[in-house]
C-alpha cells in the first residue's frame, strides 16, 4: 500500500545511531542555576527537575523556551475489536479522525488553551481517510489483525509504521515546534497496550489490563484472560520489534517512531496515557537514552499505565484520573513544561536581586 512516506534510506538505524545520553555538563549547569535563583532550594520541586531535563535534552543552559509545540495524534484500528474487548464499534476510529479535523475532540480544545497545534496521522484506520493540512495519509495497512488468534501485523509493517512516525517527527522538528506531544486515538488499543505493559513489566495481565473505555466486569475478565493468552506467545527475551509485531498496534509503532525521532533531533517529548507509555516501553527497549528526551505528562487511570511509568522512571506532571487519550493529558502538561523553561531562563539571582541567601 502507498502509505505516503517516500523512503529511501532506512530512517530506523540512522535514528537509533543519532539519539544520545542526555549533556550531563548542561544538566549540572541548570542544577546550579536552580541554586541561585531567588527561591530556597528545591522550592520549586518537580518544575526543577523539569528545566534540567530540557537543558540536558538540549545541551544549554538555559534551554530554548519553547514557543510551539504540536500534538501529534496517530490513528488507527484493531483486529482485536472482533474478540469482544471494548463496548465501541470500529468505525468510531474514523469518525473521531474527522472530530479532529473539524478541530472538535477534546484534544483540539485542550492543546488550543495551552496554544499548541494538532495534527493527525492515519496509520491504520480501516476506512478511507483524506488527507489535508491536519490529518496525515500514513496508512501501513488497514488495522490489525486480532491479536487473539496470531500475530497483529508483520515485523516489516511494524518497521514500517515506526519510520512514518521518524518521519513524522522530522517534519514537526522541520517546522520549528521546539516539543512534540503524543496522541493515539484507535479502538481497541488498551488491549494491545495491556500486552505491551504486561510483556515488557513482567507483571500479570490481570495487574495491568484495565477498562479502557469502559467494560463490564465479565468483559474486563475475558479481555484480561485474552491479554494473557497473547502475551503467553512471546518469549521473555523476544526481540522488541517483534513484541510490536506480535502484539501491538500500528499507532504504537508510529508513537515509537515518533519518540526515537525527536529524540535523534533532541526536541523534548511529552507522553500522554497508557498507549503512549506502553510506546515508551519499547522505546526503552530499543534506545534507553531516548526515555530520558520523554516528560510524563500526565498519569492516566488505566492500571498498565501505572505500571509502565514506574518501570520508565518518570513522573507524571499531572494526575487528573484523565482515561481519554488522544494526547489530552500531554496537552495539559505542556504549559508547566514551558513553565520550568522560564523559570531557569527568567528568574532573578540572589545576587542580581541583592538578597543574602
Ligand atoms: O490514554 C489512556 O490512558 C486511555 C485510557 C482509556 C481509553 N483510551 C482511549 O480509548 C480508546 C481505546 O479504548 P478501548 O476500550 O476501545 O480499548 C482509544 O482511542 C484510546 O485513545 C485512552
Ligand atoms: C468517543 C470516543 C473518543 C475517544 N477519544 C479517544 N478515544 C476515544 C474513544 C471514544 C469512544
Amino acid at each position: 500500500m502507498d502509505n505516503g512516506a517516500v523512503t529511501t534510506e532506512p530512517l530506523l538505524p540512522a535514528a537509533l545511531a543519532a539519539i544520545r545520553p542526555l549533556d550531563a555538563p548542561a544538566m549540572e549547569a541548570a542544577r546550579r542555576r536552580q541554586a541561585e535563583l531567588t527561591k530556597p532550594a528545591g522550592s520549586l520541586g518537580v518544575l526543577e527537575d523539569a528545566s534540567v531535563r530540557l537543558a540536558g535534552i538540549h545541551g544549554t543552559c538555559p534551554p530554548p523556551y519553547p514557543d510551539e509545540f504540536v500534538v501529534a495524534v496517530f490513528a488507527a484500528d484493531h483486529g482485536v475489536v472482533a474478540s469482544g474487548v471494548t463496548p465501541w464499534p470500529q468505525e468510531v476510529t474514523g469518525a473521531m479522525v474527522e472530530n479532529f479535523r473539524r478541530g472538535g475532540a477534546a484534544v483540539n480544545v485542550l492543546a488550543a488553551e495551552a496554544g499548541g497545534t494538532v495534527v493527525v496521522v492515519d496509520i491504520g484506520v480501516v476506512g478511507d481517510v483524506d488527507e489535508d493540512a491536519v490529518v496525515w495519509s500514513r496508512k501501513v495497512r488497514r488495522g490489525t489483525a486480532d491479536l487473539a488468534h496470531g500475530p497483529a501485523m508483520s515485523r516489516t509493517e511494524a518497521e514500517q509504521a515506526i519510520e512514518v512516525g521518524i518521519g513524522v517527527a522530522a517534519e514537526l522538528v522541520d517546522a520549528g515546534y521546539g516539543v512534540i506531544a503524543t496522541g493515539d486515538m484507535g479502538i481497541g488499543n488498551t488491549t494491545a497496550s495491556a500486552c505491551l505493559v504486561a510483556h515488557f513489566t513482567g507483571l500479570p495481565a490481570e495487574e495491568v489490563t484495565g477498562p479502557g473505555t469502559g467494560v463490564d466486569d465479565a468483559t474486563l475478565k475475558h479481555k484480561t484472560d485474552l491479554v494473557a493468552g497473547a502475551v503467553g506467545r512471546l518469549a521473555e527475551d523476544a526481540d522488541p520489534i517483534d513484541v510490536l509485531a506480535e502484539v501491538g498496534g500500528l499507532e504504537h509503532a508510529g508513537l515509537v517512531g515518533l519518540v526515537l525521532g525527536a529524540a535523534s533531533r533532541r526536541v523534548p517529548v511529552v507522553l500522554d496515557g497508557v498507549i503512549a507509555g506502553a510506546a515508551a516501553l519499547v522505546v526503552r527497549a530499543l534506545a534507553p537514552d531516548a526515555v530520558d528526551h520523554c516528560f510524563a505528562g500526565h498519569r492516566s487511570t488505566e492500571p498498565g499505565h501505572h505500571a509502565a511509568l514506574a518501570l520508565l522512571g518518570l513522573r507524571p506532571l499531572v494526575e487528573l484520573d484523565l482515561r481519554l487519550g488522544e494526547g489530552t493529558g500531554a496537552a495539559l502538561a505542556f504549559p508547566l513544561v514551558r513553565a520550568s523553561a522560564a523559570v531557569l531562563r527568567d528568574m532573578a539571582t540572589f545576587d542580581d536581586a541583592g538578597i543574602g541567601s
